[in-house]
């Protein structure tokens, strides 16, 4: 029987019990790390289970000298020091593959809301009902225009199905890895990064973020954007230069933004992109559904419990 530390609240009760059969829980928040009852339980904690974006630094892993595994209710692990977890031989697992639906969905709800303005829509909606006069102006349709998708892996694939099929768009994607037959076979074209930026509409990002990719769509990249065009962000808001985005959005060069992440959560209410008209800002619930969260809380069990019973995760990333 190991001791396993639960941060943050959100696995299911189910969940919680299928490890308690083996192993002593222990829920702690955030702010309950800091107290002398947190880091005992850390100190003895054989295993963790990290809800949310909690990072994992070189600090907390030496706070946790027993720890056997990390496993993370998220598929990004951008937030894990995965250096020092190898220094330590901490494995890190993660849960991939069940979140894609939900957050192809909602990539697919905020293209289709930022073309038709649905955040001003909802406001008028709420407020006015004005349709006329500046706000909210005209949307665009979708049908017809050009999907670039910067990233196809999983998700950017389930974007691309739903967006092509249900939408009737156009879709180019890059990839640093070049096109596939898989991809290719539904009609999309990969294309280099330069005509993905020139030729899309919408643009949206499915990459992860690394030190190569953290700012990796900034000035440069929007400036070489169509004017008028869109970007979507459902991966990390760092992988977008913010300052950068809100200057091409302030200028009219892009005509709007829908944003499930930023590069600080939850954000300062002073940045500025939550104060346009033609920004939709989501509070990162790309996979925030009753399924799939439970999906993604027992592959992070299953991880867990594999990794102390001295078997293979289901999916590993250290
Ligand atoms: O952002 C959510 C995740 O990484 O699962």
């Amino acid at each position: 029987m190991a001791q396993v530390v639960v941060l943050g609240t959100g696995l299911p009760d189910r969940v919680l019990d299928e490890i308690g059969v083996r192993h002593t829980v222990r829920t702690l928040t955030r702010d309950q790390l800091d107290t002398a009852e947190g880091r005992a339980a850390l100190a003895h904690a054989e295993g963790v289970v990290v809800i949310g974006q909690e990072p994992v630094t070189e600090e907390f892993l030496a706070a946790a000298p027993k720890l056997r595994v990390v496993s993370l209710r998220a598929v990004g692990y951008d937030r894990v020091d995965l250096a020092a977890c190898r220094r330590r031989g901490v494995a890190v697992c993660h849960t991939p593959g069940v979140l894609d639906g939900a957050v192809a969905d909602l990539t697919a709800l905020l293209v289709v809301g930022i073309a038709r303005r649905f955040g001003e829509c909802l406001d008028s909606g709420r407020g006015s009902w004005a349709t006329t006069g500046a706000r909210p102006a005209l949307g665009t349709d979708v049908a017809g225009k050009v999907l670039g998708i910067l990233g196809m892996g999983r998700i950017g694939r389930r974007v691309a199905r739903t967006c092509a099929a249900g939408f009737g768009m156009e879709i180019i994607y890059h990839t640093r890895s070049g096109p596939t037959a898989e991809d290719d076979a539904f009609g999309a074209s990969w294309v280099t990064r330069e005509e993905l930026f020139a030729r899309a509409d919408f643009l949206t990002i499915h990459l992860p973020l690394t030190p190569e990719t953290r700012h990796s769509v900034g000035e440069r990249e929007l400036a070489a954007m169509k004017p008028g065009a869109y970007l979507v962000n459902t991966a990390r808001g760092d992988v977008v230069d913010e300052r950068a985005l809100v200057a091409a959005l302030r200028s009219g060069r892009l005509a709007g933004a829908g944003l499930d992440v930023l590069s600080t959560e939850p954000p300062d209410p002073d940045n500025p992109l939550l104060h346009l008209p033609n920004v939709m800002v989501t509070p990162h619930v790309g996979s925030a559904t009753e399924e799939t969260r439970y999906a993604m809380a027992e592959l992070a069990a299953r991880n867990l419990l594999n990794v102390l019973a001295g078997e293979e995760p289901v999916a590993r990333v250290v």
